[in-house]
């Protein structure tokens, strides 16, 4: 079986790894020839653990290879879209990467091919992307074109792809919708086998979901901070309820990542662009939005005038075991303190910052301690796992003051009291 994928990103570089250890041949074809030359030499475009031994185990025994060569459209009877579908400026989603991959695969076809798209895709797009690939044909050849939304982690890669949740299959056809399901037949878990407008809301609709879950916690936690309550207690007295479940509900500074904010704010240009109200996505998204100005509060209110004091942040990327920036709420928290004036002192162990962020009143440290060092705050934006398993007891003595803001919530209150810092969480104690 001879299988291409089209985009090496997270995505699609994942995917082709799966289906490569699953038993396809696979070639990986991006636009990006800095990507490619890089996977081609069994090197992964950006941090996953585990994943890439799985890419050059691939590579070494044959089952995978990488291109820039769009002709390979040719030569494949099974592609996989993979490629980004980034928010447009009104936060509807901008399809143009999937159109070009749809026309590209309908100038090249020769023979039959099964189309599949694992790229997160609004509602009516499997019908789209049918709609430009016939537009391009130049001679009738039939094709199917199945929706197979991709569920996975970014840190959690690996273990999601080999142990998925469901797989859900959108598919106008029974036959092409077993055929997608044929190529999954060693995963064993539940598979969703429906249309594929419904395959195509149900990504969005989880990841909705997980969304509301987060803003809900994080709106009960401003109360929380009111009445002296400790939200992690909350969150935990309410998760040994199944129905309710004790995952997504860690309050802190808010989600980011490449997904959640992009496919909330796409599901709610949808629910606009057809006059549906979606009242509470609004509402996830402006808790959201306000969150991390909700703890900036706190800093300010203990700090007072900002300008000149030295901040320490801990994490960079959207959550641990990623090097992934895309919305990272530590951005923002930086921009917020570098327009009052602070000076930024930035640590995180993968993430780097990026270029547009890098001024003089901002510099990066290899070590924690040089990170807390002279600091009069820190503010914690990523629990990765050096941050909360730290060492708390010696980099005490490091800070000029001992004030720590927990943006996730995750550090012993009670201990860091006892050490002597002034510590202050979202709704935690
Ligand atoms: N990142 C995740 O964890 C995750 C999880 C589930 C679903 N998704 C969805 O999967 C899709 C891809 O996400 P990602 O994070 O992998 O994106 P990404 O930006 O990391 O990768 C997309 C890749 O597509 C390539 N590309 C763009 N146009 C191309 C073209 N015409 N031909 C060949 N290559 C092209 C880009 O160069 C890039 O390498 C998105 O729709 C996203 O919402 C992402
Ligand atoms: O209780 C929680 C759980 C998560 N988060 C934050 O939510 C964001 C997203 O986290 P997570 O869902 O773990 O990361 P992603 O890799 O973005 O994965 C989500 O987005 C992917 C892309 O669509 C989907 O495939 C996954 O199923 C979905 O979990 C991060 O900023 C987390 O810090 C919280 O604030 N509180």
């Amino acid at each position: 079986m001879n299988i291409l994928v089209i985009g090496t990103g997270y995505v699609g570089a994942t995917t082709a790894i799966l289906l490569a250890k699953l038993g396809a041949n696979v070639t990986g074809l991006d636009l990006d020839e800095g990507k490619i030359k890089q996977l081609q030499n069994g090197v992964l475009t950006f941090y996953e653990p585990g994943l890439e031994p799985l890419l050059q185990e691939q590579m070494q025994e044959g089952h995978l290879t990488f291109t820039t060569n769009a002709m390979a459209v040719e030569q494949h009877e099974i592609i996989f879209i993979c490629v980004g579908t980034p928010s447009r400026y009104d936060g509807s989603t901008d399809l143009s990467a999937v159109r070009k991959v749809a026309e590209r695969i309908g100038q090249q076809m020769s023979s039959p091919k099964l189309v599949v798209i694992k790229s997160t895709v609004p509602p009516g797009t499997q019908k789209r992307v049918k709609r430009w690939i016939q537009e391009k044909q130049i001679k009738p050849i039939s094709f199917d074109v199945v929706s197979n939304p991709e569920f996975l982690r970014e840190g959690n890669a690996v273990y999601d792809a080999f142990h998925p949740d469901r797989i859900i299959i959108g598919s106008d056809t029974e036959a092409a919708g077993k055929q997608v399901h044929a190529l999954f037949d060693a995963i064993e878990c539940p598979v969703v086998l429906t249309n594929p407008q419904t395959a195509e809301m149900i990504k969005y609709a989880s990841n909705a979901f997980l969304a509301a879950k987060i803003s809900y916690m994080n709106e009960l936690a401003r109360l929380c901070d009111e009445i002296e309550v400790s939200v992690t207690t909350v969150a935990e007295g309410m998760g040994y309820d199944p129905r309710i479940g004790r995952s997504f509900l860690q309050a802190g500074i808010g989600y980011g990542g490449s997904c959640f904010p992009k496919d909330v704010r796409s599901l709610l240009s949808l629910g606009a662009e057809l006059n549906t109200e979606l009242g509470i996505l609004k509402r996830v998204v402006d808790v959201n939005h306000s969150q991390y100005r909700y703890l900036m509060k706190k800093v300010k209110r203990k700090l007072g005038l900002l300008r000149g004091k030295r901040i320490a942040i801990l994490g960079l990327s959207f959550k641990p075991e990623t090097d992934d920036l895309r919305e990272a709420p530590a951005l923002a928290v930086i921009s917020e303190l570098m327009e009052h004036g602070a000076l930024l002192k930035v640590h995180d162990p993968v993430a780097k910052l990026p270029r547009e962020m890098q001024f003089p009143s901002i510099k990066s440290f290899p070590t924690i301690e040089e990170t807390l060092l002279g600091a009069h705050a820190v503010i914690l934006c990523t629990e990765w796992k050096a941050y909360v398993e730290g060492d708390w007891e010696s980099w005490r003595p490091l800070l000029t003051e001992p004030y720590v803001f927990d943006g996730r919530n995750v550090l012993n209150a009670g201990r860091l009291k006892s050490l002597g810092y002034h510590y202050e969480g979202i709704g935690a104690r």
